[in-house]
């Protein structure tokens, strides 16, 4: 297995397993891809497309099969995989993006379908497309060691990563970091229409909304001070950020809010392991 230069298998090239796409493309040293998905076009040299398991050539074997469809489609996908490739998915391993799909579950799967497969799991964002996202990262103790690193590479390859040494944390990493993207885009999308509600033009609206997100982020990502040090430096005693704050903070709004949505994420991840 060639860690610095793996092969892998991209199973479903939807939003997310698009999105790694996109970031491993753009990458310095891309693996070698092969995309399994029925809508997928084989219109790009820099990788291969099949539409079925069947149609992946006997000459192909992945060291990792990244697994990137919805949940509910793991065990039709992870079957029809065991199968087609045969002995060949013996050096095989699975690394997972799912939400709440267990190692074991997902390991069941490929025992059903008749070959033990070590499965290993990330929980990545969309960020991902542009070199910028985030992962959470779990070894399961029967993937080997450079199993482990050339999955944890591939992740860093397209954005940060975060390893957990509890499986259940990914449910808590999929709250934050996996749903987080969706959140600040609300966020994006609440502030244009508040700035269109108050009279601005719809470009300046979106532009405005926009690059404050931006700024505010490469402020997070790139200054040591913490969140609430660069909220505090904005909010001048008895201003406009207080007094836009004062809404926001209220007792029943974001402080609760915000926590209770990563909890209703956490709670979804744990249901849709089953
Ligand atoms: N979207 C996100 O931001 C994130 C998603 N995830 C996880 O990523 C996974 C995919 O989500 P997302 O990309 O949003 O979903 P999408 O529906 O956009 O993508 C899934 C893709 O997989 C295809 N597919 C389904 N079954 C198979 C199969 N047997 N073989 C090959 N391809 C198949 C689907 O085709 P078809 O539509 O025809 O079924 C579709 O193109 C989910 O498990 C989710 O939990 C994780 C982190 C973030
Ligand atoms: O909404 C979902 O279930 C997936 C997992 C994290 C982001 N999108």
């Amino acid at each position: 297995m060639a860690s610095s230069h793996p092969s892998i298998l991209l199973v479903g090239s939807g939003k997310m397993g698009g999105a790694m796409l996109d970031g491993w493309l753009a990458s310095k040293t891309p693996p070698k891809i092969f995309v399994m998905d029925r809508h997928k076009a084989n219109d790009d040299a820099r990788f291969s497309v099949v539409k079925t398991a069947e149609e992946i050539p006997s000459s192909f074997t992945p060291d990792i099969i990244v697994l990137a469809v919805k949940p509910a489609a793991a065990e039709t996908a992870i079957t029809s995989l065991v199968k087609a490739l045969g002995s060949r998915a013996s050096s095989c391993a699975i690394l997972s993006v799912l939400a709440g799909k267990t190692c074991l579950s997902l390991a069941e799967m490929a025992k059903n379908a008749g070959q033990a497969m070590p499965v290993l799991r990330a929980m990545p964002n969309t960020p991902t497309s542009v070199g910028a996202g985030m992962s959470g990262f779990f070894a399961s103790p029967e993937a080997s060691k450079t199993q482990a690193q050339i999955c944890h590479d591939l992740m860093l390859a397209i954005g940060e990563v975060v390893t957990v040494d509890k499986e259940e944390d990914l449910a808590t990493v999929t709250g934050i970091s996996g749903s987080g993207p969706a959140y600040v885009f609300l966020l994006a999308e609440l502030l244009e229409k508040a700035a269109v509600k108050y009279g601005l033009p719809a470009d300046s609206a979106r532009r405005l909304a926009r690059a404050t997100i931006y700024g505010a982020g490469r402020m997070l990502q790139t200054l040591p001070e913490d969140a609430e040090t660069l909220r505090k430096n904005v909010t001048s005693p008895n201003g406009t950020t207080a007094a836009a704050l004062s809404v926001l903070m209220e007792e029943n709004a974001w402080p609760k809010n915000v926590p209770e949505a990563v909890q209703a994420a956490r709670k979804r991840s744990d249901e849709l392991a089953s």
